[in-house]
């Protein structure tokens, strides 16, 4: 292109921004006239509301009149209110517009037309004054697709109903701030690499951007997907994988309006930390928020508060300290747990549950059995075999209720009921007075009065007393989950089956389970297996309302708990991302984890192996200690090489990590982050140095974190990033075996600009796994301190 024409085209491309950003504030005056009177008819209608509805409650036409008009009146004021806060929702939209009303433009010639047209793509669509052409498309419209897919040429896009095709003769992309158009390129083959350059450049944030400007090729295939029941994403560390999935979840949220909300759609997410570090992305978006929590506590709610539950990072701590007495046990007991095979162990014990074994609890009324437990156990086990167990024990609740029905008949005549009643409060006497009169029901003879009175006294204190007793059985509690699963244990009543085969450890194992599950203490290998057995027993309570499910580090759920999250959300469909590289829990090692190949589930997979958060640098190390590193393919994005520094004294370490946070805080680096292995290893350095600096503590309790020094275990780093990352001791002795590696991998890929690590004493292998040239090697050897 000429001079001249650049010239020209740059005046055309400033004018457009200039007559769209005017559309847009005339738009938003509009609207804004609009909420406003929208508020003014809310306030009024609420005020008058009374006023406005004729109520006359005397006689029965009046009545029903009354309540229609109230109808009426509330539905005014709540389609006033609906109107009220999508029109805000638009006027927010607009004026984040306002601010860059687009990013990207395609011209496209369809097929059998003679001329191309242009498309701007931005956040959301915005149409002309006629409302007649869109002045700009939003991302996720169906012809916006091919921004993301293909370079300028041959090129095509889905509709609902048809497979458009033609040719792309121009790819541009803006800089637009304020309002104001600050830059322009045009692009070849892959989209964005000047932009992406410049936005990777900038520095880390305590809060996750959308990527929407500068989406991938193979990003948007995981973000537009919508065949797959099961999409499984296997991406290295930085390769996007939480950006693309949130910005499916606003794709979703675009393309079906229609049928699904956000309340449909839920998120596990790897620690409390990560909920808010990446809570204002789809606000950005302009969409809302979707069900985020992380698996503890959706299982720790399943258990409501009846058992304290280990966290998945206590059991981490566990597992790296290797100090336990029963240490080979247990760990054998989180292989074990987490595998499909003991599923199938407890399906076995399920299946013997149908025809023994069920244990029950008395039920017991004003301390007295009533109806015990030997009782109901035989009435179940007469109950009709082929139905589930839950549909069995729904029948033994109605059994027990009709015999709750009895039992109250004959309990009215008792005298503690009497008794009661002395106690009872003067509105309780006042009410059933009022009762009886409004029935009709007094005579003109006192004395019966007197004695109806009485009746429905008793009739009510012992409805009253048994109220919460019904309920128990509504909810099934004369079942105790707890002790038949004991059983498992205890080989009381049942062996495992012979041709199960079970680790060499097994008793040892039952013996540690048994203990814990007698203290109400459920490890968190232990969690799934007991909630799928007590659900099994007493139902599910399927989610059916979820539509879709995402779970990010999908490497670390276990197939147990996978098999869990599929019954506990039957319908959804499901996208799984993770990154077999930073496997961090025990069970990752040697079982097959959502993302190895050998996987069974129907599922479609895709692979994203370019990393961009890190530096080129710094990749290129991470990568040289890694199992199949070499798929890994850095960013092009200059850098500092990393730095190792090997010290044999704790307090010369201490002092050159203070002596290294400050030279990156002088470079202007202001999310930098201490990482360790544990978090006593954390703590300690913490202590260390907490009186020198400003410095923050990061543990699984912290839910946010903001700008500044913070030090943080490994496993709680994830997902996360920070500009600079301090690896406090990355000696051999503290990451040797291979999921101290992955700890190791994901700790320095928090990393965005610069990586320095630390040594005490001989350093890991996986850093000399990596050549010489990939980082810099300092040592510091017996220097004494104090003139010692
Ligand atoms: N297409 C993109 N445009 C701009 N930035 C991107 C793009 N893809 C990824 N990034 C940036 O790369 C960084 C890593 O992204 P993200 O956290 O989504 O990766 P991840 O695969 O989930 O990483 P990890 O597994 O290591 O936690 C973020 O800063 C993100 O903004």
């Amino acid at each position: 292109m000429t001079d001249r024409q650049e010239n020209k085209d740059w005046q055309l491309e400033k004018k457009r921004v200039t007559q769209v950003v005017q559309e847009i504030t005339k738009k938003i005056t509009t609207l804004r006239s609009r909420v406003k009177h929208l508020k003014e008819d809310v306030i009024d209608i609420r005020r008058d509301f009374w006023e406005d509805v004729s109520v006359n409650i005397e006689e029965m036409d009046d009545k029903i009149e009354t309540e229609a008009s109230i109808k009426q009146q509330a539905e005014f004021l709540s389609e006033r209110e609906r109107s009220h806060g999508q029109i805000s929702e638009r006027l927010d939209i607009l004026n984040r517009l306002k601010e860059k009303p687009y990013f990207g433009r395609i011209d496209f010639k369809e097929e059998n037309e003679s001329s191309a047209q242009p498309i701007y793509i931005g956040l959301a669509s915005v149409m002309d004054e006629d409302d007649e052409h869109f002045l700009v498309y939003d991302w996720r419209a169906p012809i916006s697709s091919m921004y993301y897919d293909f370079p300028p040429g041959p090129a095509n896009y889905d509709t609902i109903d048809e497979n458009i095709s033609g040719e792309i003769t121009l790819k541009r992309q803006y800089m637009i701030q304020h309002g104001e158009l600050k830059g322009m390129f045009d692009t070849g083959l892959t989209i964005g690499d000047h932009l992406l350059q410049s936005v990777l450049g900038n520095q880390a944030s305590t809060k996750m951007k959308s990527i929407v400007s500068t989406i991938q090729r193979e990003q948007n295939q995981i973000i537009r997907n919508e065949k797959a029941k099961v999409l499984i994403v296997q991406g290295v560390a930085g390769s996007g994988k939480t950006s693309a999935a949130l910005q499916r979840v606003a794709y979703l949220l675009y393309r079906y309006r229609e049928t699904l909300t956000s309340e449909q759609i839920v998120l596990f997410s790897p620690n409390p930390l990560f909920n808010s570090y990446v809570a204002t992305v789809l606000p950005e978006l302009g969409e809302d928020n979707m069900q985020q929590m992380t698996f503890y506590q959706y299982l720790h709610r399943q258990l409501e508060d009846s058992f304290r539950l280990e966290t998945p990072f206590e059991q981490m701590e566990f597992y790296l300290q290797k100090q336990d007495e029963n240490y080979q046990a247990r760990v054998e007991a989180m292989h074990y747990k987490a595998s499909l095979a003991y599923k199938e162990v407890i399906d076995h014990f399920l299946t013997m549950l149908s025809k023994k074994g069920l244990m029950f609890r008395n039920i017991t009324f004003r301390d007295q059995t009533v109806i015990p437990k030997e009782t109901i156990k035989k009435y179940f086990y007469q109950t009709e075999k082929t139905l589930s167990i839950p549909d069995r024990l729904e029948k033994v609740a109605n059994w027990i209720l009709y015999q709750l029905k009895k039992l109250e008949q004959l309990e009215r005549e008792k005298d503690w009921v009497l008794e009661e009643s002395e106690l009872l409060d003067k509105a309780d006497y006042v009410d059933v007075h009022q009762t009886l009169q409004e029935e009709n029901r007094f005579s003109e003879d006192t004395f019966n009065d007197y004695d109806r009175e009485e009746e429905l006294l008793r009739k009510r204190i012992v409805a009253r007393r048994l109220r919460p007793l019904r309920q128990k059985v509504k909810k099934l509690a004369f079942v105790d989950p707890l002790k038949t699963f004991r059983q498992l244990f205890s080989n009381e009543n049942w062996s495992i089956p012979a041709s199960e085969s079970l680790p060499t450890t097994w008793e040892e194992i039952c013996h540690i389970t048994e203990a814990n599950l007698k203290q109400k203490f459920l490890t968190w290998e232990d969690a799934p297996a007991y909630i799928y057995f007590e659900k099994s027993i007493l139902g599910f309570e399927a989610q059916r309302s979820i539509q879709h499910l995402f779970v990010d580090e999908a490497q670390d759920y276990t197939p147990f708990q996978f098999a869990l999250m599929k019954k506990m959300f039957p319908v959804s469909r499901m996208t799984l991302l993770g990154d077999i590289n930073q496997a961090i829990y025990a069970h990752a090692l040697r079982d097959e984890t959502l993302l190895s190949d050998k996987w069974q589930e129907r599922h479609e997979k895709i692979v994203l192996t370019r990393s961009y958060r890190s530096t080129k640098p710094i990749v290129q190390f991470t990568k040289s200690f890694m199992p199949n590193g070499d798929l890994i393919e850095p960013f092009e994005r200059e850098g500092n090489l990393p730095t190792l520094l090997e010290v044999d004294q704790q307090e010369i370490a201490n002092e050159k990590i203070i002596e290294q946070i400050v030279q990156y805080q002088e470079q202007g680096y202001e999310t930098i982050a201490l990482i360790g292995k544990t978090l006593g290893e954390c703590k300690a350095i913490y202590q260390q140095i907490k009186s020198r600096l400003q410095i923050e503590l990061i543990t699984q309790e912290t839910h946010i974190f903001g700008k500044g020094i913070v030090v943080i275990p490994a496993y709680l780093a994830k997902g996360i990033e920070f500009d600079a990352v301090i690896i406090v001791d990355a000696s051999d002795n503290n990451y040797h075996d291979a999921l101290e590696r992955n700890l190791f991998y994901t700790a320095c890929t928090r990393a965005m600009h610069e990586l320095s690590l630390f040594s005490i004493g001989e350093p890991s292998k996986f850093i000399k796994s990596a050549s010489f040239s990939q980082y810099k090697h300092y040592k510091i050897h017996q220097i004494l301190l104090n003139n010692d």
